[in-house]
């Protein structure tokens, strides 16, 4: 089962769930500092600990990851920052019997930090003496393990509530990931991300997942013992002009290696030549017009339009013909672009079997000032699937992919290996064979993008475009000895 990924007031409300179904909070709190104390001693090698706690149940499991190092002989010291307010911690409190000081402003080099400060209940900017405490424990590079979040760092945005947040190289957090924890900013204050299970029941009703095969793997359209390339259906490529035909083949590319059956680049008559003379398995076709190019479409079961199309309004009307056939259409780059005067004009153009793949700059232009309002990314995102009433994927390290129907799903496996010009080629092409085959399509856009990012971290370094769907066949092989 695919893993949620919750906000802070779904977790809150889940733990209150399980203290309602009548289990203690401390009993939730023993088990949330152990975990801590468990990863630490996992992580680390036996050493000086001082432990930062907190007014709150954040602060509790702090007192309660000191007194299970101690225990196991770890030289721990527990400075308060405020005293226990909530009965929890109160509670953990009482039961450690170690030192308690009050929080040091000239932290020592070389000791181990555990940030249990704050957590699900900062609602506030740091206070000036843990604001300070912050910027010196940045400036110093202090090694910190973070409990449940750095503190300051907003469990909902990733980003630092108010100017300064603590960053930490582990963060033990409990049951499930929140989106602090995979958004981009937050992961860079997270470092490592321990997910502890402290037995709460099953999430209710959720519709935010971590993107990985688990959300999708059940669907991956393998072919059946008598498939033929025809029922692994058709995926078409608008080719640009002359100069600009290596992206659609790129794109083609990656559909072919991602298991459709038939591939077509459709090309204006000056490219033929310039892509015939690069093309095997991959076939080709011309269209002139706009008409031409629905009548060339009219059998696909998917198309790909955008990469290095050309903006202007020949491609938007291209767009707006491939859009009577039946096709599902993966709508990228330059056909995006294309539209940023009249988005209207796109928006009638899709339906929900389409998938747009913006960069945040392009997404900009299709949905001008939305990052910008939007406390995060997946707000954004989800906004612009309703709005376009089409599957969105927003590319980032963080890579969201968003349904008109609410579905989301942010990408763990983002690697900067994929930063090549071209990269966003493949992915489409990847997405495109996908859908091609019958893959629903947020499926298909969150399965691509998971096969892109393990393609590209594969590879490392060195990384080009080129080398992407030759990447494929290992990443898939992997899928099918689970699926
Ligand atoms: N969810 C679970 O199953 C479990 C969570 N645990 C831990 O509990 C914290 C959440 O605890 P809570 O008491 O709600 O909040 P915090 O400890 O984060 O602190 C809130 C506390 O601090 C005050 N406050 C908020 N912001 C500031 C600020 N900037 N400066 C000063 N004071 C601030 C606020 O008024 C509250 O009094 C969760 O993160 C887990 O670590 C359970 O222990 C285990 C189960
Ligand atoms: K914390």
């Amino acid at each position: 089962m695919a893993r949620e990924i919750l906000t802070v007031a779904q977790m809150t409300a889940a733990d209150r769930a399980a203290v309602a179904d009548g289990t203690p909070i401390q009993v939730l709190m023993e088990r949330a500092g152990e975990a801590v104390a468990n990863a630490v001693r996992a992580r680390y090698g036996r050493q000086p600990v001082v432990i930062w706690c907190g007014p709150g149940d954040n602060g509790g499991d702090g007192y309660v990851a000191a007194r299970h190092l101690k225990r196991r002989g770890w030289p721990v010291v527990v400075e308060a920052a405020y005293s226990p307010t909530t009965e929890a911690a109160r509670w953990a409190a009482s039961r450690w019997k170690g030192e308690v000081r009050p929080l040091s402003s000239r932290p020592a080099p070389g000791h181990l930090y555990i940030d249990a400060l704050f957590g699900a209940g900062l609602s506030r900017p740091l206070e000036a003496e843990v604001a300070e405490l912050a910027r010196t424990a940045r400036a110093a590079a202090l090694r910190i393990v973070a409990v449940d979040t750095p503190s300051g760092v907003h469990g909902d945005t990733g980003r630092a509530f108010g100017d300064v947040a603590f960053h930490a190289e582990m963060t033990v957090t409990f049951h499930r990931r929140k989106l602090a924890h995979v958004l981009s900013e937050g992961r860079g204050a997270c470092g490592e991300v321990v997910v502890a299970d402290i037995g709460l029941g099953p999430v209710g009703a959720a519709d935010l997942f971590e993107n990985d095969p688990e959300l999708w793997l059940g669907r991956f359209p393998w072919p059946a013992f008598d498939a033929h390339k025809h029922s692994r259906g058709r995926l078409k490529v608008v080719s640009g002009e002359a100069w600009t035909t290596g992206a659609a083949r790129l794109a083609a590319r990656g559909g072919l290696r991602l298991g459709a059956g038939a591939v077509t680049v459709l090309s204006p008559p000056g490219a033929l030549a310039v892509n015939a003379a690069h093309l095997e398995a991959v076939m080709l076709a011309p269209f002139e017009s706009d008409a031409d190019l629905a009548i060339a479409a009219e059998d696909a079961d998917a198309v790909i339009i955008g990469p290095a199309a050309g903006v202007g309004e020949a491609t938007a009307r291209n767009l707006q013909a491939l859009a009577r056939t039946g096709a599902a259409l993966i709508v990228d780059a330059d056909a995006l672009t294309s539209f940023r005067h009249d988005l209207e004009a796109l928006f009638a153009c899709l339906d929900r079997d389409d998938v747009l793949t913006p960069h945040p700059g392009e997404f900009e232009r299709v949905f001008p000032g939305l990052l910008a309002k939007s406390p995060e990314r997946i707000t954004a995102a989800r906004e612009a699937a309703r709005r376009a009433g089409a599957v969105v994927l927003l590319k980032g390290p963080d890579t969201v992919v968003a349904a008109p129907d609410g579905r989301a799903s942010v990408l763990l496996n983002g690697t900067p290996w994929l930063a090549t010009a071209g990269s966003g080629d493949v992915l489409a092409g990847f997405i495109g064979g996908l859908i091609a085959q019958g893959m629903e399509s947020f499926e298909a856009a969150c399965a691509g993008a998971w096969i892109h990012a393990a393609c590209g971290a594969r590879h490392g370094p060195g990384l080009i475009a080129e080398d992407l769907p030759g990447l494929a066949p290992s990443v898939l092989t992997e899928l099918h000895a689970k699926r």
